[in-house]
């Protein structure tokens, strides 16, 4: 929870992330689904026994949800698209949970739009 708000205290700078090393494959991942516009691949800290981020691989300003334009319509959703590909993918059709965490507020930690599909376990509601 701490370690979460810490982290979600960076800015939205605009500065480079470690969601580029995964696209540029320099830092290895996870991969569970990839095409020419979005890659997906596991959270390492998960969050439920299903937990999959989403990202688009050319951030293009699309640092959070709150910086989105009208020229990100199509990318955006293609990435809710994905996630219920994902979800097919892994078995949770019937139960998952699609989350964008945007600014401190909401715990966003990593500057590079990304899509969480949980799943895989009872889900609770209100979210924290
Ligand atoms: C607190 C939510 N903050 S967040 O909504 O911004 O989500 C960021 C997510 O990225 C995940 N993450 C950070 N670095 C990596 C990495 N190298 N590989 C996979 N997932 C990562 C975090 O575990 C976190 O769930």
């Amino acid at each position: 929870e701490a370690s979460a708000r810490a982290a979600a205290a960076t800015a939205d700078t605009g500065a480079p992330t470690i969601f580029d090393k995964i696209i540029a494959k320099e830092i290895p991942s996870s991969i569970v689904y990839e095409d020419e516009k979005v890659l997906a691949f596991r959270d390492i800290n998960p969050q439920a026994p299903v937990h999959v981020l989403i990202i688009p691989k050319s951030r293009d300003g699309l640092t959070e949800l709150g910086k989105a334009e009208q020229r990100h319509g199509e990318i955006l959703g293609h990435l809710l698209y994905a996630a219920k590909i994902i979800a097919e993918k892994e078995g949770i059709l019937d139960g998952f949970r699609v989350v964008i965490n945007t600014g401190p507020m909401a715990c966003q930690s990593v500057y590079h739009l990304h899509l969480h599909v949980l799943g895989g376990r009872q889900m609770k509601w209100p979210p924290g």
